[in-house]
């Protein structure tokens, strides 16, 4: 049996911190809330959400700092000491992703209110976190609901935006990788779930110039574009519609890295050479990503080129279990630093 969960709901639009009241009424959610945020998020949208739901739930705000076991665990202790029925995320992907996997674990249900567009866990299945070997993302169960308030998403940095193109571009090398493996080593392949990952792709490479923008349609097209992608995920029931060897690269330069740069704008810039590897036409990745201002190369991503180069010769040892163009054996030094140089990242 194959077990596809979605979520229930999806609002996209404006000022919709007082609609997380709304839908917990909607979807019976219960009495106690707990209220998860970021240092900077709780400020943004996690303070005025707490407040809204308070009107009528029991709530618990928790400040989070970033995406460790050890934040999961503090949150799973303060769910059950306040006995919550229910949780709300308020931030990037790494508040989401500990909410999605303390829930996960507490079997609760949880909101997903993203208060950037930089990452397409704000709809999936999985979360990533630290901790739990290298940090590629594990099985959980995705949001109930989504809301996505696009004047907040629109506050946020534009370099956000940008990087969301990134993890949604490489939805193209993310399902090369997947047919490959399908075809040598008879992987599970789901033509929807590929196809829907492709199509994200496609939009953003189309609307590039109205995404540049910067403006309330360019956040509502990444917005469809990540939250497509994370069913893609959901209906293939892993990661693989949306990560393959690109995002293999990004997880290594985390490793690598102790400040690397934004996840979409390392997986994109992975893109372009994974690209390039499978005989894709590279330009257009890169040229898309220039368009949207999203960063090319390394200096763009602030990463030494020999940093790049190693993690390319390291990136096929992360998930070895998940086959892509990077083979068995990956790149070697010369074969990483000539495909980093031909498509220009170094
Ligand atoms: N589960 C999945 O399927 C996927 C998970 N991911 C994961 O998501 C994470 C990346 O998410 P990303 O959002 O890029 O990074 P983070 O969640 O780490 O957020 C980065 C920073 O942005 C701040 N921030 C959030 N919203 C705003 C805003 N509106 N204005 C100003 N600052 C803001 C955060 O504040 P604060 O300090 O308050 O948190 C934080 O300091 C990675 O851990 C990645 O692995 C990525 C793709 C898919
Ligand atoms: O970032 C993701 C999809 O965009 C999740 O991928 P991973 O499973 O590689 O963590
Ligand atoms: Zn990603």
């Amino acid at each position: 049996m194959h077990l596809m969960e979605l979520p229930r709901e999806v609002l996209l639009g404006e000022n919709l911190t007082g609609e997380v009241l709304n839908v917990a009424r909607r979807l019976r959610l219960g009495r106690r809330a707990l209220v998860l945020y970021g240092p900077k998020t709780m400020k943004i949208a996690g303070k005025d959400v707490e407040e809204s739901l308070s009107e009528e739930f029991d709530v618990k705000g928790v400040t989070i700092k970033g995406a460790s076991m050890e934040e999961v665990e503090k949150t799973m202790k303060l769910a059950s000491d306040f006995n919550a029925d229910w949780m709300v995320a308020v931030g990037g992907g790494s508040i989401i992703d500990v909410a999605k996997l303390s829930a996960y674990r507490l079997g609760i249900p949880f909101i997903s209110f993203p208060t950037t567009a930089s990452h397409d866990g704000i709809a999936s299945a999985n979360a990533s976190i630290k901790d739990l070997g290298a940090k590629t993302s594990v099985k959980a169960r995705p949001p109930i609901a989504v809301i996505a308030d696009v004047e907040i998403i629109k506050t946020a940095p534009y370099r956000y935006l940008a990087a969301g193109v990134g993890d949604i571009i490489s939805n193209l090398t993310a399902v090369k990788d997947w047919q490959l493996a399908h075809r040598i080593k008879g992987e599970y392949y789901s033509e929807y779930a590929a196809s829907l990952s492709l199509m994200s792709a496609k939009m953003v490479i189309k609307n590039a110039d109205i995404i540049r923008l910067g403006n309330e349609e360019s956040v509502r097209k990444v917005v469809k574009g990540l939250i497509s992608s994370g069913v893609a995920m959901s209906i293939a029931g892993s990661s693989r519609p949306a990560s393959g060897a690109e995002h293999l690269f990004s997880h290594a330069l985390d490793m690598l890295l102790e400040k690397p740069a934004l996840h979409g704008e390392q997986v994109g810039v992975g893109t372009i050479i994974m690209a390039y590897l499978h005989g894709l036409k590279w330009e257009r990745v890169k040229e898309t990503l220039k368009k949207v201002g999203a960063p090319t190369n390394a200096y763009g991503l602030g990463i030494e080129p020999e940093v790049v180069i190693k993690a390319l010769t390291i990136a096929h040892t992360i998930r070895p279990e998940r086959y892509t163009i990077l083979g068995r054996d990956g790149l070697t030094w010369e074969a990483a630093e000539k495909a980093a140089k031909i498509t220009g990242v170094i």
